[in-house]
């Protein structure tokens, strides 16, 4: 965090904060704004994700932005993973093609329970052994590594056969609507594609993390979901897309979860050092985006999930009041409220699981590098990065990898707002006794 300009948490850490680091319970996450802040530009209804000058690599190479819907044409600077970066779209888009067709007809027999109970979907599953397979295509001489959420376990049941065969029809109609590859998938190479996932990850080489749907829940209510898809390289997340069905492409701040009339689809992507891009899914053209400017907690409104089993509504809230946040929060699932906090439609996102939930690494490697490449910070409230090189052990529970993120903040980081935190962790340390 030293070398995060503007928030000053190594050296300006309240004791509270710095109890918390050294406490042996994980901290919780701030995502906190890591340049000088500018003055506060209001959300709504101005789209804030207009080009911006390049900060240390060259941005888009025009900039003929104007209305926020229209964008410039974007050139992503050079950089050693421009190659993946560009599978990782292409892949991710086609997940999303996939997605989109259940979600459009879903059916009673698309869901599933798994050994957690949590829900999926055939979706889930088509999503991961699309991406799977494009990764694999777009890079074939690279040594492949993905640690993904879904396994086949489930699928190799016999009664599962026909949901099987669903999954490996809507990825060979969805490769055929798309056009780009002419090949027909069995449904062993399906079974093959979305075990590829059951890399461990780590903190050595090269891996994919991916999410094939996150937010299940909001994608079964028709609401929000990503796929989130982010590369790793000795233990550092270097690049991440997010694709996002139902988010509008214009700002969602006022949504509460749902999806409007308004222009949908959007696709996040950021490498390393070359900033956050958005464009309208399936079309090419991709605009810089930043975070909210905001420096006044008052104008500032919050994201959480919409769910409250994921994440307590009663602490957030509490905080947000502490901070002196007067709007209510901005509830949507998954990691589209990272895309939606790294085009400035709100400035602060907080996370607060459950006692003994442990989080995922592909429930933030994409979501966290958008954010950080639009100019905010994602830490937890000690001002540590996350860690995504722990990898993954996969147990039982599939639980293990990872770290703890009992919450996550963003804002401008500025010193009110740093003081208010800590005085959130002080509540979030109560909660957590309770
Ligand atoms: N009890 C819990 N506490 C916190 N997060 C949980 C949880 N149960 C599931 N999740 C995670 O929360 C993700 C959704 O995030 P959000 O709450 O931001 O919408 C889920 O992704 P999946 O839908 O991929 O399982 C899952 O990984
Ligand atoms: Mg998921």
């Amino acid at each position: 965090m030293a070398s995060r300009a503007g928030i000053r948490l190594t050296h300006g850490r309240s004791p509270l904060l710095a109890a918390s680091a050294s406490s042996s319970r994980p901290p919780p996450v701030l995502c906190l704004r890591r340049s000088k802040p500018k003055p506060y530009r209001r959300h709504l209804p101005v789209p804030l994700w207009r080009p911006l000058a390049p900060r240390s690599s060259p941005g888009p190479s025009s900039s003929s932005y104007s209305t926020g819907i229209s964008s410039p044409v974007a050139s992503m600077s050079s950089s050693s993973y421009e190659k993946e970066l560009a599978a990782a779209k292409k892949a991710a888009s086609l997940a999303a093609r996939l997605c989109q067709t259940v979600q459009k007809a879903l059916l009673e027999s698309d869901i599933q329970s798994k050994a957690d109970k949590s829900p999926v979907t055939v979706a889930d599953y088509g999503s991961q052994a699309i991406v799977s397979l494009v990764l694999k295509m777009e890079l074939p001489s690279e040594k492949f590594s993905l640690v993904a959420e879904e396994d086949s376990a489930d699928l190799q049941k016999d009664e599962s056969q026909e949901t099987l065969k669903r999954i490996t029809d809507l990825v060979n109609d969805t490769f055929s609507s798309e056009g780009t590859y002419s090949i027909s998938v069995s449904v062993e190479d399906v079974l093959v594609a979305i075990d590829s996932g059951k890399s461990e990850g780590g903190p050595h080489g090269r891996h994919w993390v991916l999410d094939p749907i996150d937010g299940t829940k909001g994608f079964l209510r028709g609401d929000q979901y990503a796929i989130a898809l982010a590369l790793l390289d000795e233990g550092r997340v270097m690049l991440g897309v997010l694709a996002c069905p139902n988010l509008p492409f214009t700002s969602i701040a006022n949504l509460d979860g749902h999806s409007s009339e308004n222009q949908t689809g959007c696709l996040f992507s950021a490498q390393t050092g070359c900033g956050a891009y958005m464009q309208l899914l399936n079309e090419p053209s991709a605009a810089k985006i930043s975070v909210c400017t905001t420096e006044n907690p008052a104008d500032a409104s919050f994201f959480e999930s919409y769910e409250a089993a994921h994440s307590l509504h009663d602490l957030s809230g509490a905080i947000a009041k502490k901070l002196g946040v007067q709007a209510p929060p901005v509830r949507i699932d998954s990691q589209a409220k990272y895309g939606a906090l790294a085009r400035g439609d709100g400035a602060i996102y907080l996370r607060f699981p459950h006692k003994g939930y442990r989080e995922k690494i592909w429930d933030h490697a994409a979501g966290s590098i958008v954010v950080t490449e639009a100019g905010g910070i994602a830490t937890d409230a000690a001002g540590n990065n996350l860690d995504f090189s722990k990898g993954s052990t996969r147990g039982h529970q599939r639980t293990n990898p990872i770290f703890c993120i009992p919450s996550v903040v963003l804002s401008n980081g500025t010193p009110p707002i740093l003081c208010q935190i800590s005085a959130s962790l002080f509540l979030f340390t109560f909660y957590r006794n309770k």
